[in-house]
């Protein structure tokens, strides 16, 4: 209650102290009227129909030329935000154009639009249009960098990276970006009707000034405050409305709002593919990757093969290339040099990645998020499609699936990244140090059900990890990565399940680690 009274408090002072100081008689009526005459004045013009005549002329005029403003700067953004060319081609133009304050431009706009309704809606569209260009420019470049990957690991297609990504990532700071260009859409507006104008309330301030009838300014000053006000309040309302997955929904999830299981004897992922089928390795001959401006590449001439339906960990010191190479075979960065190719049959087989962070889209339920690898096999249909829920059923998280991931623990949101990865069967999944950011409790927990989905669905797991121990408990082989040496190859050749205690665990746990001490 305190914080909903607490933005009144500082204009009920002030009007307190205008009260006080103009009853005191200490400063003169025509400097600044009592709020007593002031209301009185407001309650005149507006029985006269005069305030709303202005006030409706000038909202007319901002909504118009924000309406402009608003399309204009949109569509602007979305083909800069594809196009890194067609940035810097506008780039300095524009820079220009920005710190230009549109008033300045009033002699030249009545010179050459005359002095009806174009120059001042002129003059709202250059003032809206820069915030709405730069807040949205900014909002959909990062709902693209961000997202990328996801994007393109999934296969998703321009049209569908927009509608589930681009757009709802941007969204609010689109709103932003909105709601910034409406005020300065209303201050430049009413600047431009002081200067030229029949009508509206900048008129009505202009003209009462000019009179010396300060009560009337006073009342057109507080009408812009208070229409800026309610403006400013309906593009909040908005902002939520677009951007629903910030409020919680935490509790919502009921027993009743349980999605069903994989109906009976729906033909599983697990059961489709043969145990005998040749699952792809993945063969790396001479492989460079770099990256522009760095002077020596990360990876370089790797020779290194991956046997196709076992566990591979990638281990390594921070910075010898681990990430690089996992992108190379993701295609997510081009190579420089050398040969990536899959055995086994398939030269492109299907392919799936659970990246180190989750990466998964707020606005989204979890169902919708592990649908998304779907899309571009079963568009629509995704949603409904039996390997979404036996995804979710692998990783525990049935009951989940209504849930925003903002509502979610970090482990439970990894577990929605391994979900989506494997919704998809994939037929190679590569893991980017999946649990490196979960405590030790959950990274176990979480290691342990990997495991078990591993033997449960045969494929060929690329997974990079900091933590030999989680390689030696997960992995039937381990490659050590080292930027200069050809990589060492390990075999962990240990019984299942794998306790931490037992000696083999342990023992081989020490041997790698000190062959990674050792470089
Ligand atoms: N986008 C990039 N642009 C330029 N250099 C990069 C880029 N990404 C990585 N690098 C550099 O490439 C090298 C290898 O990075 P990479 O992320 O592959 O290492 P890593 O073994 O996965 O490290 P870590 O274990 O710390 O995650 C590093 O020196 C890094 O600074």
């Amino acid at each position: 209650m305190t914080k909903k009274l607490l933005p009144f408090a500082l204009p009920v002072l002030l009007l307190l102290f205008w009260w006080g100081i103009t009853e005191t008689g200490s400063v003169p009526a025509l400097l600044l009227p009592g709020p007593g005459a002031v209301a009185e004045r407001f309650v005149s013009l507006l029985a006269s129909g005069e305030l709303f005549h202005h006030a409706a002329t000038s909202m007319l005029r901002v909504f118009s030329g924000f309406l402009i403003s608003a399309s204009m700067a949109l569509a602007l953004a979305l083909l800069v935000s594809r196009s890194e060319r067609l940035f810097d081609f506008l780039s300095l133009t524009l820079e220009a154009l920005r710190v230009v304050p549109p008033l300045s431009l009033v002699p030249l706009l009545i010179l050459w639009l005359g002095i009806d309704e174009a120059p001042k809606l002129a003059i709202v569209v250059l003032a809206s249009f820069f915030p709405i260009y730069l807040s949205a420019l900014t909002a959909l470049s990062k709902a693209r960098n961000d997202y990328r990957d996801l994007a393109r690991i999934f296969g998703l297609s321009e049209k569908d990276a927009a509608r589930h990504i681009l757009i709802p990532g941007a969204s609010p700071g689109i709103i932003t970006g909105l709601r910034l260009g409406f005020g300065y859409a209303w201050r430049a507006l009413v600047g431009s009707e002081l200067i030229a104008a029949a009508s509206g309330l900048g008129y009505l301030i202009e003209d009462a000034s000019a009179l010396a009838r300060t009560d009337v300014v006073m009342v057109g000053i507080l009408t812009i405050a208070v229409l800026g006000i309610i403006c400013d309040k309906l593009f909040r309302i908005a902002a939520e409305q677009a951007a629903p997955w910030t409020a919680s929904r935490k509790g919502t999830t009921s027993l009743e709002a349980l999605p069903p299981e994989a109906p009976k004897g729906v033909r599983t992922v697990d059961a489709a593919r043969e145990p005998s089928a040749a699952l792809p390795g993945i063969e790396i001959r001479n492989l460079t990757v770099g990256y522009p401006g760095l002077a020596k590449p990360p990876v370089s001439n790797l020779t290194v093969s991956i046997p196709g339906g076992k566990v591979t960990a990638v281990l390594g010191r921070s910075g010898c290339g681990k990430t690089t190479l996992i992108r190379a075979i993701s295609r997510l960065i081009e190579k420089e040099k050398g040969d990536i190719r899959f055995t086994g049959g398939k030269s492109t087989p299907r392919l799936s990645m659970v990246f180190q962070e989750p990466l998964l889209l707020p606005w989204k339920t979890v169902r919708e998020n592990v649908a998304l690898s779907l899309l571009p096999e079963c568009g629509e249909r995704a949603l409904n499609d039996p390997r979404v829920s036996e995804a979710l059923s692998l990783v525990g998280l049935s009951n989940r699936a209504e849930s925003f991931p903002g509502e979610l623990s970090g482990g439970q949101q990894q577990r929605v990244g391994f979900a989506r990865a494997l919704a998809s069967d994939p037929e190679v999944l590569l893991m980017d140090e999946p649990f490196g950011a979960l405590d030790a409790l959950t990274r176990e927990e979480l290691q342990d059900e990997s495991i078990e989905v591993f033997s449960r669905r045969r494929m060929t797991v690329l997974m990079i990890t900091h933590d030999v121990r989680e390689a030696v408990r997960m992995a039937d082989s381990a490659v050590i990565l080292e930027s200069d040496r050809a990589p060492e190859i390990f075999a962990i050749d240990l019984p299942r399940p794998r306790r931490l205690s037992s000696p083999g665990v342990a023992r081989l746990e020490e041997e790698i680690l000190s062959i990674l001490m050792r470089r």
